[in-house]
This record gives structure tokens, sequence and C-alpha cells, in this order.
């Protein structure tokens, strides 16, 4: 756990960055830090492992204060990723990777094998071991960052803006490889954004600041999307919060119509049979699913192959928040949004109205809970 208690950043030139800080970003979590430029994340970031020293106030690692520590042996235990990766370029990806392991005299052989480990679990190939940071795309360099921050296994890390400097596609696949990745480690992070969403999908814990280094509400993000404490944070999160929030609903006793579906290669006449004169959905063997096929369109009989398909129509996860299933309810061309289970095989379907109907449960829950 780190406790900011009444922390105070004052800069020599009078500015104040952060003001009375009282936040806890609790073991194992990810805590973000999000709120407009200049706003004190960075600096309050920085102050967690001494490269900013406080003005006033204490910054606990578990019970201990960070003031009475040696700066030296406090990063140790911190990981820190920035953005642009911050590596160094004239050493390969290995060597950046086993940089903090070398410092901590492992041996050659072993703060290897550790970055080849890196390597995997960040989702990069091993032959990029003895490749520069120039011969890397962006996204692939942040990786190379995360594994860094990673190398000496620290338990506590710390991410300033690390998914800023790439394009949103790969932004949002580092977002969920990020999620992915904790689940597996369970650090403690604090992670600094000025993106609301990305705020939203990655923090067990918002902590929304305004400028002046003040805090203005720390939440988990469902309650930030439904109850902000102010005109400030209601305005900050944005006007489709409630659309967002949907996300971290649970779906609570929405029940999974069960949905006819043909493999893909069965024959068309298969498919008639199951669709009605309508749409059916085709499945691979593994029972994912494929697409929709409109059979009152399809004149000839034969294979079903890929090319009669239509893909348009997100597919919801098992597990998955209300917004998710909206949208494959939304967008499906029939009306009826794919659901499917751990495995990623279809386990049913929901439609727009089931889940619109789910939508007024959670918020009739939310009430009550609020008010209790
Ligand atoms: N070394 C410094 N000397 C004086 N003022 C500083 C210094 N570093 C930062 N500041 C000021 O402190 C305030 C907070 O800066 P900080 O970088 O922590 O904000 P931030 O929320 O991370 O901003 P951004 O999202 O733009 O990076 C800003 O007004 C900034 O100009």
């Amino acid at each position: 756990m780190i406790r900011f208690e009444q922390v105070t950043k004052c800069y020599p030139d009078g500015t104040v960055a952060v003001d009375g800080l009282d936040l806890t970003a609790p073991s194992g979590r990810t805590t973000v830090l999000v709120g407009p430029s200049g706003c004190g994340k960075t600096t309050s970031l920085r102050m967690v492992n001494r490269l900013i020293e406080p003005s006033s106030g204490t910054i606990r690692l578990g019970e201990r204060d960070t003031a009475g520590m040696d700066p030296a042996e406090l990063r140790r235990g911190i990981g820190y990723v920035i953005q642009h990766a911050g590596l160094f370029p004239h050493r390969t990806v290995a060597d950046n990777i086993a940089a903090v392991p070398r410092l901590l005299g492992w041996t050659r052989r072993r703060a290897r094998a550790r970055a080849a480990e890196l390597l995997e679990l960040v989702g990069l190939p091993a032959s990029y071991a003895d490749r520069y940071p120039a011969q890397l795309s962006g996204g692939q360099q942040q990786r190379v960052g995360v594994a860094r921050a990673l190398a000496a296994d620290p338990p506590v890390m710390l991410m300033d803006e690390p998914f800023s400097a790439v394009d949103p596609v790969v932004r949002a696949r580092l977002q969920q490889e990020f999620l992915a990745l904790q689940r597996e480690i369970g650090k403690t992070i604090v992670f600094v954004t000025h993106d609301i969403a990305e705020a939203v999908t990655l923090g067990d814990r918002v902590a929304v600041l305004r400028v002046g280094g003040r805090l203005a509400q720390a939440a988990p993000p469902h309650e930030l999307l439904t109850r902000p404490a102010d005109d400030f944070v209601a305005d900050f999160v944005g006007r489709d919060r409630g659309y967002r929030a949907l996300d971290f609903a649970a779906p609570g006793e929405l029940e999974l119509d069960e949905e006819p579906a043909v493999v893909l290669g069965s024959e068309m006449s298969e498919a008639r049979r199951a669709a009605d004169g309508g749409w059916v959905l085709v499945v691979s063997a593994e029972r994912t699913p494929l697409g929709w096929l409109d059979t009152g369109a399809q004149r000839a009989d034969g294979e079903i192959g890929r090319e009669h398909l239509v893909l348009g129509g997100t597919v919801a996860e098992h597990g998955g928040g209300l917004r998710e299933l909206l949208d494959a309810a939304l967008s499906s061309p029939s009306g009826r949004g794919a659901v499917t289970g751990p495995d990623g095989a279809l386990a049913g379907s929901v439609t727009p109205e089931a889940v619109v109907r789910a939508i007024g449960a959670a918020r009739a829950r939310s009430a009550a809970g609020a008010a209790s």
C-alpha cells in the first residue's frame, strides 16, 4: 500500500503543484491519477520514488515513511515506466530489460534469462532481444519499457502516461494487455493519465485531481461515473458517462436466450431450417461465432462459406458489462447479440430490449445501494 498523507509540493518559483493530498493506493491494485494538464499528476507520482521531494507531508510505502529510506534502495523496489518508454538507445532490448537486475549484481546469464522471460510475458518474440530500440515500433518500445520496469520484480510500479505516445489502436491493445498482465502479477500500481476513458478502463480506483493539485474525488470507476462528487468531476468525467458506467454494471439477472447456430460448411438447407427464413448465426467447429447469415437472401443451395456471412455485429464476452452486451445487441444484423462463454464458444444471445430491462434493474440496484 502507498499512502499520501497531507502531501504538498511547492516548487521554488512558488507554484503549488500538489496541495494537501490524502490518498491511499491499495496493495495489488491499480490506482489511476487523472486530471487536466498541470494538475500535479506527475509531481505526485515522482514524489513516491523521490525523484521529487515533497515540501511537506508524508508518503508511506507499507508502514515505512519514504523520507527515511535511502532513495536508491527505495527506487530498486519500484518499477518506473514513462511515456516514450525512455529506453537506452545504444543498448539492445535484452540489455535494457536487464539494466536493474545487473545493477543489483545478478550474473549476466541470469539477467538475460530474466529478460527472455519478460519478453514473453509482455508478448514480444524472443528474437527481439538483440534488437535496438529504434528497430521497434512505438507500441513494442512501450512493452519493453514495461518489461524493464518489471525486471527485478518490484512490488510497486509507477506508470506515467505509458500509452500516450502511440496511436489509438495500439493504445487499446496495450491497455488490454496491461489488464491481463496485472491480473497475473497483481502489483501495486499508480498510473498517471490525462484520459478519463483510460483511467476508468484500467483503474481499480481513480483519483481525479484539479489544477492546484487538490484531490476532487477518489473512487472506484463505477462510483465516479454514477456519483461524481461535484460539478468539476461530473464535467471532467464527461457527457457519455452514463453509457460508460454500463461497462461496470454487472448484467445481474439477465438470462441469455438460446441461439440456434449452424457450423461453417454446413448445407444452406440446414441454415434455412434453423433460421426459419431469417438470420442465423454461423459458428466454427469450436462454436466460436463467425458471422450472421441472412437465409432469406440466399437463393442457391450448397455449403455455407465465409463469403455468405455478414460480419457486422460485435460479440459480447461472458462476464463483460452491460455496455458490451448492448453494443452486441444493437450492432447485430439479426437484432440478437451473440454472447460467448469463457472458452469463446457461443453461450446464447441477448436482444436490445432484454439489455435495456437489465440496465433498468441495475439502475434500481445502484439507487437502492446509494440510499442505504
Ligand atoms: N520544476 C518545476 N518548477 C516549477 N513548476 C513546476 C515544475 N514542475 C512542474 N511544475 C508545475 O507544477 C504544476 C504541476 O505539474 P505536473 O507536471 O505535476 O502536472 P501534470 O498533471 O502531470 O501535467 P501534464 O498532464 O501536463 O503532464 C504545473 O503547473 C507545472 O507547470
